[in-house]
């Protein structure tokens, strides 16, 4: 039987739009991170009012022009695949807000949500100052793309990243957990996973468990799946000859990400 936390792409078309993925509360029984995909053609459009939620419009591929209120990013957006290993553009818009977006080309967009606690400033996250990262040593090295992470104040609730992960290594590795509200130890978060493999018939596998295996869920992900993690610890291994890409969208009480590691494999990190 197939995890509840794995959600395969679904393909609704609305208008312009092709719905790759919609996980709101009602779908997940998440209460913080909400998450949808979407595919446009040239010249589509696509508009949403926020509610009680923000949103992180992140331009995966293509470009895309976002317009809220007099804000109006033309043409954002730098790759035409997440493989070419570069940050990307992205817009920031408070709850409350309308926002459109217009595909300069065929293009692929995140929106990324969590709810809004404050009323913040549409901003336009230039792929220039997303912080590019690697971290890890030897199987356990990724680059992570920085795009909204706790140190910018930009936003209430959300953090978002990218991260990539090499054939035969591991990411969110070694497993760390973030699912108890135990402040400075631990932050509370909820978390989605949107996977992308080079060369896309390939898979990757991850697990979603906590420390009593009242969750214990392994899974085989495929090209443009999404796994939910609601609680546990989280890694991701990629098999020989395939290339991981994720982002990650995380919300919970507190914008802070303050995770726990696995104590059974935290050795991993002291290896010179
Ligand atoms: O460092 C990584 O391998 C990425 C993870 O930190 C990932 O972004 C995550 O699990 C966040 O909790």
């Amino acid at each position: 039987m197939a995890s509840p936390l794995l959600r395969k792409p679904s393909l609704v078309h609305e208008g312009d739009a092709t719905i790759v993925h919609q996980l709101l509360a009602q779908d997940t029984g998440l209460e913080y991170v909400g998450f949808k995909m979407i595919d446009l053609k040239v010249k589509a459009r696509y508009e949403e009012t926020l509610t009680d939620q923000e949103c992180c419009i992140v331009a995966l591929t293509g470009r895309i022009t976002v317009s809220e209120g007099e804000h109006h990013f033309t043409g954002i957006g730098t790759r035409e695949s997440v493989f070419e290993k570069k940050p990307t553009d992205s817009v920031f818009v408070s709850g409350g807000k309308q926002f459109l977006l217009e595909a300069v080309t065929n293009a692929t967009v995140a929106l990324c949500y969590a709810p809004s606690l404050q009323q913040l400033p549409t901003r336009w996250i230039k792929a220039g100052d997303v912080g590019v990262e690697r971290r890890g040593k030897y199987q356990n090295q990724r680059m992570v793309h920085n795009i909204l992470p706790d140190s910018d104040p930009s936003a209430s609730s959300l953090l978002v990243v990218e991260v990539y992960t090499e054939g035969g290594h591991f990411s969110s590795y070694p497993p760390h957990k973030h699912d108890q509200d135990r402040l400075p130890e631990e932050s509370f978060l909820e978390e989605t996973y949107y996977h992308e493999v080079e060369p896309h018939t390939g898979f990757v596998f991850q697990r979603v468990y906590t420390d009593n295996r009242s969750l214990d869920e392994t899974m085989s992900v495929e090209h443009r799946d999404v796994v939910l993690v609601p609680a546990g610890y989280h890694p991701v291994g990629v098999p020989d000859g395939y290339t991981s890409y994720y982002l990650n969208v995380m919300a919970g009480p507190k914008r802070i990400w303050k995770f726990h590691n696995d104590p059974d494999h935290e050795w991993i990190l002291a290896r010179q």
